[in-house]
């Protein structure tokens, strides 16, 4: 009875994949006519033409990006559709025939909702639900929730009817790649509820390790993609993440899903131009990430604009002119009442400035016995605008700065910073001072956007105009309806993807590259991973990202790593967001075992951790291991450890956590046994064993965890005993602790 089933699958599944082959192959003949058109010098055609290829050639991608696991779901329906079907297949695409009947229902669309959220008491129109496993392009299980009882007797289908969870064990069980994979197959009620939350304001999703907050994360945003293409596909969506390591490990996720114009971001790249990879020392970042630097440089700007202590006398053309501190305080009195960024409020500054001296001079000279008239005035302006020692002057007292400069100024000047922070301990000025040459840290990344705020762009160099983007937007859009119109595709090409067309050729690069580079980008929608880990000032740079306040935060306030990071949503969030929030909570672990993780949340509460505690799908195969050096090196007894565990997984990944102190050690006695199968940080992702740090752990998950010296690992850090929740909470089969 199975077998038959599954013959019927495959012949629907294989039918799908055929119309998936016919779309391929047509939207390669529509590239192959527009690469073929001949369009002779004409500017705007060629433009056009260019925008239609790129636009196919997105297309093909997609199409490819969707082969692997098209369809993975059917929905058994009370009352037939339309087109007289009880049957609805869900997928991660949308397909339709020719005749625009659908094939295939996208997993986002309304009608896939019942996939993910019917229940026997809430049955949303569905009798049964049936998950379809492949293998390659072929059915190779299905299996079957059956809502309506009256099909459990075996009447109703011919007794076809198999129950059970089995999809989602066998992803849970699956061996894990280094690569995280999408779960549109197995989406449970909870995330899918959250997945599809309205796109305004600010959605938190807290919940303890491995319940899913990464995955509904991503599967959130291709799901605000795909309902509100009009208003990101232009605006773009922004994901951060705590480092390069979890980003890659997420990477694939949303192409998958075939969304593919998503900006990827660790918190130490948000701003344009610098990549800062390393962290301060836990205090210099608590204070940098600190609400007080917000006051501290405002005031350090503001200190920028020095009123002389005593007269100068300039020289213009000969002529000496004393000039009072009084004259300079007035110009930099009234520049600053305009309110305007440092740079801008400094054009006002001069022009004030130069006119009060030109007044001064021209007086000095009529009582000398010369005459100056109108016209004379304009030279004489002119003069002390290109006098040497007048531009020493104004510039002395007011400085056109880089964020940069500004930054690396207030951290090398050791007087400047003490004069603006009285209240300060010298230890806590002497964790902010550094060279000038050093280079910028993770924490300084939100220093630097506060800066470039309370600066305005430099002269020479302003930042991309958003008025004259959202301009040449509507342009684009009014020139995208018109060549949609004249090339007849009206339906099958939607204006705002061929708009982005045409702005990838204006600049140069797709929506995501052009909102990367430019500090000014408002983006749609930003999601944030790891939030609990995010400072006052992060948040701040954040919601400059997104003034509209549209964001998915996600994270663990137990799992809090960095120094200053959150002690709640509440207090983290009600400085930018006040109350307009919403907070969701997932319990259930799918990663981590059961046995792993009670010891886990035992441990945790011990230290006094705000757990959210999970319940976890699976018991686990293997109790916790824990060996210890006695005597032989940590590196020696963590090598072993590691081959105990690939004598029962050959196969599969495996993490080992070390203390930063030890990281070195443990990795080269880690490399020296495992050769090129092992590899430290982000590089070990793509090798059965990487070796990483607590922090470069967090977020992601590996087969087997061997975790090196855990009492060194909490000692670490003031927030020791939230590494070890992490690190302890990365396996989804096995875990070694290797003591001293
Ligand atoms: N509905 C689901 N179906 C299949 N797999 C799932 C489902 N939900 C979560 N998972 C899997 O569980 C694992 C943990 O998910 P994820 O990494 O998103 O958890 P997390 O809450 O972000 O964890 P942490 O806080 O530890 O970083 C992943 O392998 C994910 O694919």
């Amino acid at each position: 009875m199975q077998e038959s089933e599954l013959e019927r699958e495959r012949a629907v599944v294989a039918a799908l994949y055929e119309r998936l082959d016919e779309l391929r192959s047509q939207t390669e003949d529509r590239l192959d006519r527009v690469r073929r058109e001949s369009v002779g010098s004409n500017h705007q055609a060629r433009s056009e033409r260019d925008a239609f290829a790129r636009l196919y050639e997105d297309q093909l991608v997609q199409l490819r990006d969707v082969d692997s696991r098209l369809v993975f779901g059917r929905l058994l329906l009370e009352k037939p559709t339309e087109d007289g079907t009880a049957h609805r297949y869900i997928g991660r695409v949308g397909l339709r025939d020719d005749d625009q009947r659908s094939l295939l229902v996208d997993w986002r669309a309304q009608q896939a909702s019942a996939f993910y959220q019917a229940t026997a008491n809430e049955r949303m129109g569905v009798r049964a639900r049936r998950h379809l496993t492949m293998t390659g392009r072929e059915v190779s299980r299905i299996d079957d929730e059956v809502f309506d009882e009256a099909l459990l007797d075996g009447t109703a289908t011919g007794g076809e009817v198999v129950q059970g969870e089995g999809a989602l064990l066998a992803a849970l069980t699956a061996q894990r790649t280094g690569r995280m994979h999408d779960i549109v197959a197995t989406i449970q009620a909870e995330q899918d509820r959250i997945i599809r939350s309205d796109l305004r304001g600010a959605l938190v999703v807290q919940g303890g390790p491995g319940t899913g907050k990464t995955a509904v994360a991503l599967h959130r945003a291709a799901y605000l993609l795909y309902a509100n293409r009009q208003r990101l596909s232009s605006s773009g969506v922004l994901v951060v993440g705590p480092s390069t390591a979890f980003l890659r490990y997420i990477e694939a996720v949303l192409p998958s899903l075939g969304e593919t114009g998503v900006v990827m971001s660790t918190l130490g790249e948000l701003y344009p131009g610098v990549e800062a990879v390393g962290d301060d020392e836990p205090e210099a970042a608590r204070l940098k990430g600190s609400a007080q630097m917000v006051r501290l440089l405002s005031r350090a700007v503001r200190s920028r604009q020095k009123v002389p202590t005593e007269a100068q006398t300039v020289e213009i053309n000969g002529e000496h002119l004393v000039v009072e501190p009084e004259l300079i305080g007035r110009a930099i009195a009234r520049a600053q009442r305009s309110g305007k960024p440092h740079n801008l409020a400094r054009v006002s500054f001069v022009k004030q400035a130069l006119g009060e001296l030109t007044d001064k001079l021209a007086a000095q000279l009529r009582a000398s016995g010369s005459t100056v008239d109108e016209a004379d005035l304009k030279v004489l302006r002119e003069d002390l605008r290109t006098s040497y020692d007048v531009r020493v002057l104004l510039n002395t007292a007011w400085l056109p700065l880089t964020p940069e400069k500004f930054i690396q100024d207030l951290y090398a000047r050791p007087s400047w910073l003490a004069e603006l922070t009285p209240r300060w301990t010298a230890a806590q000025r002497a964790a902010l001072a550094r060279e000038r040459s050093a280079p910028f840290t993770v924490s300084d990344v939100p220093l630097l956007d506060e800066a470039a705020e309370l600066l305005g762009a430099f002269p020479g160099k302003p930042d991309a105009g958003a008025r004259e983007r959202d301009r040449q937007r509507k342009r684009d859009l009014e020139n995208a309806k018109a060549a949609i119109r004249n090339m007849g595709v009206e339906g099958l090409v939607s204006a705002e993807q061929l708009a982005n067309g045409f702005a990838e050729r204006v600049d140069h690069g797709t929506t995501a590259e052009r909102a990367a580079a430019d500090r000014t980008w408002t983006y749609g929608h930003v999601v944030v991973d790891e939030a609990q880990e995010l400072s006052a000032m992060q948040w701040r740079l954040l919601v400059r990202r997104c003034p509209m306040k549209s964001f998915t935060i996600v994270g663990d306030i137990a799992q809090v790593a960095s120094a200053s990071g959150a002690t709640s949503w509440q207090s983290a969030l009600t400085p930018s967001f006040k109350d307009a929030w919403r907070l969701e909570e997932l319990t259930v672990n799918y990663r981590t075992p059961a046995q792993i993780t009670r010891e886990a949340e035992r441990l945790a509460e011990e230290a006094g951790l705000p757990i959210t505690p999970t319940r976890a799908v699976r018991e686990g195969d293997w109790p916790i291991r824990r060996v210890a050096a006695n005597g032989s090196g940590l590196g020696e007894a963590v090598a072993e450890a590691i081959a105990v565990d690939r004598e029962i997984d050959a196969t599969g990944t495996v993490a080992v956590i070390v203390p930063t102190a030890s990281v070195a050690a443990v990795g080269a006695a880690v490399e020296r046994r495992f050769g090129g199968q092992a590899a430290r940080g982000a590089a070990g992702l793509t090798r059965p064993i990487a070796v990483l740090t607590g922090y470069e752990a967090k977020g992601l998950e590996f087969d087997a965890v061997v975790l090196a010296d855990p009492d060194a690992l909490v000692a670490e850090s003031p927030r020791g005993a939230a590494s070890l929740y992490v690190a302890m909470t990365r396996p989804t089969q096995r875990l070694t602790l290797v003591s001293r």
